[in-house]
């Protein structure tokens, strides 16, 4: 089966999306994310000037030679605009692949381990009073488990809180990219009081999830773990930026709250210290940026291996072909833990058909052949691409920290 044409869709409905369709001499066709907040444009050039031309002529099938014909063939490897190009070819052929064989993504991969995914919402507030009226709608739409994120006393403007009650969240807000000041002392007196809270309103069951967003240094994560123990999260996600590997360890021997990281990471080799020293709990690339089914598998057997689980990154930055792709593999994968899920906007729905659907805090993959996600190209049109920065963050002294 040749690939006969291979293109990219940007479009912007409700956020930026780009978007591989890559097309066969069967009829057959397969779809790919290739979305990189902030960064679109950088992977639409790599797809188009460096890896689409490539692929015209080549076979389908062949997905692993693929993966490393545009994984060492480009001999500069990994990073992040490469590595969502390469997710984004894999995730196409795995569309095809599966729609050849006329079944669901989750069939191919091994089946289904489980009947559904358990997902966690974003329950944000300007403070704590209105993140728990935030967690109280979520409980009520059925969800089991819950990000909490909540305005902290003397910071203006803060990551994963909108800023006015009530509109969506979406950080990449300007062209050129927003400034934001953050304090590390009121933040770490602050937070476990938000913890308290939500147990104190809702009990022992409710899984709660709280993302740091890499701000911390390893002993200020270490002093925030042990704070917050008796409210037994779910995880504590990405406490500080982990390029130093070794970082994981000083909060690991501290203590026991369970640690997710790795949205920003996309290759196996950025967890291995990690994952084979059990410094870790759950790996959070996603499909989109971590080299697609191919390489998403290979990290999460690896895992696998040490006790730690998935926990895949599902923003609304990455398109609902990202998000379909991942139900399926969540279905199959043994070492599941959860699935993010930040609902995309009804005009985003409206350009991406998909057939995945969300039932009492859990996710259902579809029975279409293939990923199930489609993109209705008309509709994409609608929407023209709008540049869109993520925020940068300095101290209160004008020091650049990490956003
Ligand atoms: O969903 C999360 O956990 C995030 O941290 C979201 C990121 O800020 C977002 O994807 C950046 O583009
Ligand atoms: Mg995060």
């Amino acid at each position: 089966m040749k690939i006969t044409e291979a293109y990219t869709i940007v479009s912007s409905p409700g956020r930026n999306f780009v978007t591989l369709k890559i097309k066969t001499d069967s009829g057959l066709y397969g779809i790919g994310d290739a979305t990189l907040n902030g960064r679109e444009k950088a992977v639409v050039a790599y797809l188009d000037e460096h890896v689409l031309p490539a692929l015209i002529g080549r076979d389908a099938h062949q997905i692993e030679d693929i993966w490393h014909y545009l994984y060492r063939g480009a001999y500069w490897r990994r990073g992040p605009v490469t590595m969502s190009a390469i997710s984004a070819v894999d995730l196409a052929l795995w569309d095809i692949k599966a729609k050849a064989a006329n079944m669901p993504l989750y069939q191919l991969l091994g089946g289904k381990s489980r009947e559904r995914v358990m997902t966690y919402a974003h329950c944000t507030g300007q403070d704590i009073e209105t993140c728990l009226e935030e967690v109280q709608k979520h409980v009520d739409l059925g969800y089991k488990a819950v990000r909490v994120q909540a305005g902290v006393p003397g910071i203006k403007t803060i990551y994963g809180v909108a800023k006015t009650p009530g509109e969506r969240y979406e950080p990449a807000d300007a062209a050129i990219p927003a400034e934001h000041s953050w304090s590390t002392e009121k933040y770490l007196n602050h937070a476990p009081k938000l913890f308290k809270a939500v147990r104190e309103r809702f009990g022992d069951e409710l899984h709660v999830l709280h993302d740091v967003h890499h701000r911390l240094t390893p002993i200020e994560a270490a002093r925030l773990g042990k704070a917050v123990e008796p409210y037994h999260l779910f995880w504590l996600e990405d406490c500080v930026p982990a390029e130093n590997q070794e970082s994981m360890k000083l909060i690991r021997q501290h203590t026991t709250t369970p640690l997710a990281i790795g949205e920003v990471f996309n290759s196996i080799h950025d967890y291995r210290e990690m994952i084979e020293n059990q410094w870790i709990d759950y790996i959070r690339t996603p499909l989109s940026h971590g080299g697609g089914i191919t390489g998403l598998r290979r990290l999460a057997d690896f895992a696998g291996l040490y006790h730690i689980r998935t926990g895949f990154h599902g923003p609304t930055d990455l398109s609902p072909v990202c998000l379909g792709a991942a139900v399926h593999f969540d279905t199959w994968v043994p070492n599941f833990g959860i699935q993010e899920h930040m609902a995309h906007d009804p005009l985003t729905d409206e350009v991406f058909p998909h057939d995945y659907r969300f039932e009492n805090g859990h996710f259902i993959a579809g029975e279409a052949p293939g990923h199930g996600v489609d993109i209705d190209e008309d509709a994409a049109a609608r929407y023209p691409y709008k540049p869109a920065s993520l925020p940068v963050n300095r101290l209160e002294d004008g020091t650049l920290w990490h956003w």
